[in-house]
């Protein structure tokens, strides 16, 4: 039997053509990419709309996965491989586990599910239900955003509630800003299918879909677990500040050598502000452009 990596090619939910690392085995293609290095495993199965996890692995007769509903299960492997490529090239990070762990995404969760989440062990992806969501995998951003809890999960740890939740949602969309920089919106690709314009959340302007964006407008709420996904509003926007000031490529150095060496399951949004600059000082020196460029972001948020 000839098992063997190959190469197929198919449709991303927006319609686009992608090539695809695919695996070949008794006569089924699978989504199933064995290219990374140091065998590092991307893999992608669907849930068939049940709400059940992993489900089966997506396969395909001939390779050309272009079939109206096969375009979650492209994009999804497609991105998961970007953000691995993305992690490996950019910080060195050999998976989400800096250990090579599997990469494993399930598309087409539930019916009409409006949702897109890291379960701890993988990404699962609804098809939404075109109307507030076309399938969440068909976004980069989305995509990132999810690898990035795992990380987050494997090094800071921040625990999902209150400050370091909205620093753990924070980091999510500031890395799915470096794998997607071609504006500061989040989840624009599959938000709102029928209507342009909107996204789910943006980081140069958090208050145009209603977060805070100065620890003045901090949320005190009991639900969404302390307003993880409102009150990161306050960290995107010092973001936004520091990549519009000194650049995306020092930027990201300072973010991910924070978020792997410094922060910690309980740091609050002023301890964010110490690990950013300590992690500047530690790359680029204290009395660097970039260090007085995260010190002015984070005052003009109003965390000191
Ligand atoms: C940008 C990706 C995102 O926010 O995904 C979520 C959605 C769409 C609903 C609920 C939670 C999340 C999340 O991953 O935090
Ligand atoms: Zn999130």
């Amino acid at each position: 039997v000839n098992d063997a990596a190959t190469t197929g090619s198919g449709y991303g939910v927006k319609g686009d053509r992608k090539t695809l690392n695919t695996y070949s085995s008794g006569g089924t293609y699978y989504l199933y990419d064995v290219t990374k290095p140091m065998n590092g495993v991307i893999e992608t199965f669907s849930a068939q709309n049940r709400s059940t996890y992993p489900g089966s692995r997506s396969v395909d007769s001939n390779n050309a996965w272009t079939s109206s509903t096969q375009g979650a299960d492209v994009d999804a492997h497609y991105y998961a491989g970007q953000v691995y490529d993305y992690y490996k090239n950019t910080h060195n990070r050999n998976s989400f586990d800096n250990n090579g762990a599997t990469i494993r995404s399930t598309v087409h969760y539930g019916s009409n599910y409006n949702n897109a989440f890291w379960n701890g062990s993988q990404m699962v992806y609804g098809d939404g239900d075109g109307s507030v969501f076309a399938p969440l995998s068909g976004a980069l951003d989305i995509v990132a955003h999810e690898l990035t809890h795992a990380v987050t999960e494997r090094s800071a740890g921040l625990e999902y509630r209150n400050q370091s939740g909205a620093l753990n949602e924070s980091f999510s969309d500031v890395f799915g800003y470096f794998l997607d920089p071609q504006d500061y919106l989040m989840g624009e690709d599959v938000y709102t299918p029928t209507k342009s314009g909107d996204a789910l959340r943006s980081l140069s302007n958090p208050s145009q879909f209603g977060q805070p964006e100065h620890m003045n407008q901090y949320v005190n709420t009991t639900s969404d677990n302390g307003g993880v996904h409102t009150n990161s509003g306050i960290p995107n926007k010092a973001a936004y500040y520091t990549i519009s000031s000194i650049g995306k490529a020092q930027a990201e150095k300072i973010y991910y050598r924070a978020l792997t060496v410094y922060l910690t399951p309980t740091s609050n949004f002023s301890y964010a502000r110490a690990a950013l600059l300590q992690s500047t000082a530690d790359l680029y020196g204290s009395g660097s452009s970039a260090y007085n460029g995260v010190k002015s972001a984070w005052d003009k948020v109003g965390v000191y």
